[in-house]
Parts: C-alpha cells; sequence; structure tokens
C-alpha cells in the first residue's frame, strides 16, 4: 500500500475478481478502483502507464464487512482472450468487500454487493484488510452478540428460510448469534422472561424473525418483568377522584417513574453494561440493548412503520450496522375486577396495535385458520363481524401538567363525536 501526497489516501495494484488488475485508492470516506489496462500500454508489467477506464467506488457508509479469504482464483473479465492472466497467475490471496447499495427512496430494500479482491502478497491483503476494517468499523453503534428467534411457522412458512438467507450476512459481519427456532406460542417469552440480568447483559439485543406476534412476544418477554414503572391510576380510581386529584396522581406518578431512574441500566460501563451479576440489573428503556425484526410474517406492520420494506436483507443490514429507530409502546394494564382482590394486575406491551373487542375476536378467531396464511384475518374478519357481538368500553385520560395538547385536543373531538 503506497502513501500519496495527501496523507490520508493510499493506493495500490491489486486484482478484483471478474474485472482484472485495478489501482485501488482508499481516501477518509471510501474505496476506488480503476481497471489498469496494461495491453494497451505496449509496455512492461513494472511500468504503471496504464489507460483508465470508467471508475468504481463504494463508500465505508455502505461497507458492512471486510474478510480476509483464502488463497484461490480471481477471474479476469477477459479470461479468454489470453491476456496477461494466464495459468497459475489466477491464484492469489483474496479479500472480499462486502457492501450494499441503498435504495433511492425510503421503503426501497437495499441490495447487497461484493468485490474480491486479490493480490499474490499475503502481507499486502493483510493490510488492506487492517486498514479497511479500521475505517468501516464503528464498534460504538455495531452488535457484537444477538440472541436471535426464528417463528418457523409465521407468515407462509417461511421463518426458517428467511433466516438462512440472512444468517450469512450477519456471520461476514462476524455478529455472534444464538439462535432459537420456536417449538410453541409463548417459547419466545418463556426464554426472554427467565434469562437472568446477567445473561440479558450478554446480548447486545434480540431479534426476532417472524411477524408482529413473535415480535410482541419479544417485547413482552424483555419488559415483563424489567420495566419496574409504577401502574397508571385504575378506572376505579379515576372515578373517585376529583379532576384536581387526578393532577396529582399524575405527578406522583411522573416523581415515581423519575426516582426509579427508569430509562438507564443501574450499572453500565462506557461499552454497555458492567458484568458484576449482583450489580447488573437491565432495566428498560436504556440506550444499549436493541430489538430488532427481520419479517417474515403474514403483515408484518412494524417493519413497515420503520425500514418501510418487508424486506429481509434490508432489516439484517439496519441491524448490523446499529441503525436505531424509536418506536412508540403502549403499556396495557388489566385491573383485578373486585375491589378486595390483592392481586397485581396483569400488563402486556403493545408495539403495532392493542385491539379490544372486534379485533381481540378476529386475533382470536384467525389461529384456527392458520393454514390459510395472511387471508385468515379477512376470513376470521369477516366470521367475527357477523356474529355481531357488542363490545362495552370507557375511555378516561388525564391531562398532561402542561396546557391540552393537540392531541388531547383531537381525542376530544374523537370523543365527542363518538358520544353524538
Ligand atoms: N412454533 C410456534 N408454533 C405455533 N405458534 C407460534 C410458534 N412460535 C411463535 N408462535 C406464535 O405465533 C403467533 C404469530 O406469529 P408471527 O407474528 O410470527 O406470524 P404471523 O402471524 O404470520 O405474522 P403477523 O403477526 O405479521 O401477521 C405469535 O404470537 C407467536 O406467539
Amino acid at each position: 500500500m503506497e502513501r500519496n501526497g495527501s496523507a490520508s489516501t493510499s493506493t495500490s495494484s491489486l486484482f478484483l475478481d471478474r474485472v482484472g488488475e485495478v489501482a485501488v485508492t482508499l481516501d477518509p470516506d471510501g474505496l476506488s478502483w480503476k481497471p489498469i489496462d496494461r495491453e494497451s500500454s505496449g509496455s512492461s508489467c513494472l511500468c504503471m502507464n496504464y489507460r483508465l477506464k470508467t471508475e468504481n467506488r463504494i463508500e465505508f457508509s455502505n461497507v458492512y464487512a471486510v474478510e480476509l479469504i483464502d488463497w484461490g482464483l480471481i477471474e479476469d473479465a477477459n479470461r479468454n482472450s489470453g491476456s496477461f492472466f494466464s495459468g497459475n497467475k489466477f491464484e492469489m490471496y483474496r479479500f472480499v468487500v462486502h457492501g450494499f447499495h441503498r435504495g433511492k427512496t425510503h421503503g426501497s430494500p437495499w441490495t447487497l454487493c461484493e468485490y474480491t479482491f486479490g493480490h499474490k502478497d499475503m502481507l499486502i491483503c493483510q493490510s488492506w484488510v487492517e486498514h479497511l476494517i479500521a475505517s468501516t468499523n464503528n464498534d460504538a453503534v455495531r452488535p457484537k452478540s444477538l440472541l436471535v428467534f426464528v417463528h418457523p411457522l409465521c407468515g407462509k412458512g417461511n421463518g426458517v428460510k428467511t433466516w438462512e438467507t440472512v444468517a450469512p450476512i450477519f456471520s461476514h459481519a462476524k455478529v455472534q448469534t444464538e439462535v432459537t427456532v420456536t417449538q410453541r406460542a409463548g417459547h419466545a417469552f418463556d426464554c426472554i422472561a427467565s434469562l437472568s440480568h446477567r445473561e440479558l447483559s450478554s446480548f447486545d439485543g434480540i431479534v426476532a424473525v417472524g411477524g408482529d406476534g413473535l415480535f410482541n412476544e419479544v417485547l413482552n418477554g424483555l419488559l415483563s418483568s424489567r420495566h419496574d414503572a409504577p401502574f397508571p391510576p385504575s378506572p376505579q380510581e379515576l372515578d373517585n377522584k376529583s379532576d384536581k386529584n387526578c393532577q396529582h396522581l399524575n405527578n406522583d406518578i411522573s416523581r415515581a417513574v423519575e426516582s426509579n431512574g427508569l430509562g438507564v441500566s443501574k450499572c453500565t460501563t462506557n461499552n454497555g453494561p458492567c458484568n458484576a451479576d449482583e450489580d447488573v440489573k437491565v432495566s428498560f428503556p436504556n440506550d444499549w440493548f436493541r430489538v430488532g425484526l427481520i419479517p417474515a410474517g403474514s403483515t408484518d406492520a412494524i417493519v413497515i412503520s420503520t425500514t418501510g420494506t418487508r424486506d429481509p436483507v434490508t432489516s439484517a443490514l439496519h441491524i448490523i450496522l446499529g441503525k436505531k429507530v424509536s418506536l412508540d409502546i403502549a403499556q396495557v394494564v388489566r385491573w383485578k375486577t373486585s375491589p378486595s382482590s390483592t392481586e397485581v394486575p396483569s400488563v402486556r406491551y403493545a408495539a403495532s396495535f392493542a385491539g379490544y373487542g372486534f379485533y381481540g375476536d378476529v386475533i382470536k378467531e384467525s389461529e384456527g385458520y392458520r393454514w390459510m396464511g395472511p387471508k385468515r384475518y379477512d376470513f376470521a374478519g369477516t366470521v367475527a363481524f357477523l356474529k355481531h357481538r357488542s363490545y362495552e368500553a370507557k375511555v378516561t385520560f388525564l391531562k398532561t401538567e402542561e396546557q391540552e395538547t393537540t392531541s388531547v385536543m383531537i381525542l376530544k373531538m374523537l370523543l365527542s363525536i363518538l358520544q353524538m
């Protein structure tokens, strides 16, 4: 690798698979190469008097892995033409730059690409790999170890196949994955809920390969015992208190959330959580643990509202690059029905929607028709509709301390429309 005039740029002559010999240049933002056509120069191969053809380039922000691979073949674009590439000269040390092309708009899928470079000197290949890894790796944001749950029956039954398609992307990027193929509904929930804080903190995140239902299990498994915020006031409390008292209640809740330290894991280092078992407590939300979703379900509403496309490769790349997107989570609390009951309320979390009444019936009904694939929702919806049940609900809400926000105004308008 030769340094050019500028300290931040280096150039070497390497071989690029299916192209031939190229002059490769590394700059602060990416890697470019220009084919070297020695034949047309009519000079010896020691001379760098080459003709420049079209230039090619990949930005580091579009590289997800760089790997040194075995000694092996590099093909010339023109391998039957009897050019400088012949016989054993095809064999050399090689490294691969794994990248991708981003879609032009949000919601277009990202497509994979890879470039295999070679050189007869292994040290030169090694030096390129080291430089490229140093330029592309952002240890602070990329996950290193992930727990993966695959739902084999999701969508059209392609969960395992979907994982097999994206698994090589994780392995090229040296992201370790511990994979569980679910055996039953609730399997992922049970596994995650039963992990100790220490076990959970040994992973950078959890990935669901499936649909919204599996993601929901992952979310609930994570939050069921680790989101220790106080409960919102019960309907009874709301009924019994005046508006003013409710305001106090609301303030109490906010204070309790703050004093619980919600939002920070209690023991963290710059690189994430520390590992002294008794001191580790993983609580949510926090800014290091990730939850990812590789779409393979029937509706994939969560993926559509995040990456914008139902493409497993695009989601895998977002996860590997450590891309973050905030997701609103609703906490749904079902209160005890008898005033004397000492049972704690049952709590669930929802990421895409929480349904009561008709929606609940549709989902329950649709489970029996899973063999229909996504069409089961239309069928179950029609059946639930024809049953013509009615559902009772009362909606109450607390005002925030600030003046009424637009959303509260809209909610009020909606409520008054419903009451008409
Ligand atoms: N091995 C399994 N066998 C049966 N049910 C499972 C299994 N693993 C997970 N489940 C349950 O199946 C439900 C639906 O799964 P998932 O959301 O992955 O697929 P989907 O229903 O096809 O997609 P979507 O939710 O996007 O419509 C989940 O709520 C989950 O609890």
